[in-house]
């Protein structure tokens, strides 16, 4: 009988990425992207690749790039090297006992953990997750660049490329009526042929988001995420139980507590799902779950990651019975840097899935020598 096979390093590399233009949302204003990548390499040759990222540095959350690596280097990975890799949930648990909060970090070892077992048994992540129910997902672009002009053409040049047919418009930095105008005047210009939803990141009041939304759905948006502070679910509620237009939970949603806080209050019409929030795959599933049993609306979210966990959250949506709001898997449509040997295959609207062992994706390792940080 073969020994199980140990965990040899767990090693973590800041990748700076920039981005194709200035990303507005209305807690920062990103110009580049930074990937914490990690790279688990086991006894018996196999590999697996993790990622974490978050927004801004510690704008959007409580985890910065480089908390993360540090945390990882100083705390985690010596927790897991010497270990049984083929042991997953085992060494998850190791970690969890040992490790309080560092969703993100956590999120970017459980991703490379699956990868190199799902790689070891020859099968695609999404098997470990139930498997899949579809093999390519729906993908949104979030129009963030501020100006009314530049994000019309960018959406009509997106529309002429048949990459996305749905825009998540990112709003907050302006008076809400300036704000109205500026998304009334895209779905306007783009009519029937597209989905327009808006993100507020938290910036509004509860009252600033009720005229908000009356404006919004009278312009013919779809949705509106996260209007208001994370921590205030009775305010979600309210603005859910105003019935003006449907609500996404995102930001107020950092894992399967308060998931199932948000849905036994029936405070949100949708969540945004998302691994690193989630404090990983399995948590995101939970997530999932929960919003399934509570008859709350699914859709894909992202964190901006780069190809490693945007094919970890596709691996895992892929395998959701109902995703009735699509996803925003586009991370790496933002970046202008390539870190795979063969890049995400985006066409018709969609991320079409590989079939692949693990993630299904190779790293481009000379890349990644050349753009980690020294
Ligand atoms: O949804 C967020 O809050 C974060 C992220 C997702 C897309 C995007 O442009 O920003
Ligand atoms: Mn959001």
């Amino acid at each position: 009988m073969s020994s199980s096979p140990r965990i040899h390093a767990v090693e973590t590399l800041l990748v700076d990425v920039p981005t194709i233009r200035p990303h507005r949302l209305s807690v920062a204003t990103m110009n580049h992207q930074t990937l914490v990548l990690v790279r688990l390499q086991c006894s018996d040759g196999i590999e697996g690749w993790g990622e974490a990222t978050t927004i801004g540095g510690l704008a959007y959350g409580e985890e910065s790039p480089e908390s993360i690596k540090a945390n990882i280097d100083t705390y985690i990975a010596p927790l897991l090297e010497g270990q049984d890799a083929s042991a997953v949930a085992q060494q998850l648990a190791r970690v969890a006992s040992q490790v309080q909060g560092n969703r993100f970090a956590k999120c970017a070892i459980e991703t490379a953990l699956y990868d190199a077992q799902a790689r070891r048994l020859g099968v695609p992540l999404s098997e470990l997750f139930g498997g899949r129910v579809r093999s390519s997902l729906p993908i949104a672009w979030t129009l963030a660049s501020g100006d009314t002009a530049r994000d019309i053409a960018e959406a009509e040049k997106m529309l002429d490329l048949r990459r996305h047919n749905i825009f998540k418009l990112k709003i907050g930095l302006r008076a809400v009526r300036d704000d109205v105008a500026h998304v009334a005047a895209i779905k306007a210009a783009l009519g029937a042929r597209a989905s327009v939803r808006v993100d507020a990141n938290q910036a509004w009041s509860v009252t600033e988001a009720l005229d908000g939304m009356r404006g919004l759905a009278d312009a013919g948006v779809d949705m509106v995420e996260q209007p208001i502070v994370a921590h205030d679910k009775l305010g979600l509620k309210r603005l859910t139980d105003a019935n003006i237009i449907p609500i996404m939970a995102d930001e107020a949603l950092h894992g399967p507590r308060d998931a199932f806080e948000v849905a036994a209050a029936q405070a949100a019409d949708i969540f945004a799902v998302k691994i690193n929030q989630s404090g990983g795959l399995r948590g995101a599933a939970r997530v999932a779950a929960i919003a399934e049993a509570a008859n709350i609306a699914l859709y894909g979210g992202t964190m901006l990651e780069g190809a490693v966990g945007t094919m970890a959250s596709a691996q895992l949506f892929s395998t959701f019975g109902e995703l009735a709001w699509s996803t925003e898997l586009f991370g790496p449509l933002l970046l202008t840097e390539e870190i795979l040997q063969e890049p995400l295959q985006y066409r018709d609207f969609a991320l079409q899935l590989p079939t692949t062992p693990g993630l299904g994706i190779t790293l481009d390792t000379d890349k990644l020598k050349r753009l980690r940080r020294a």
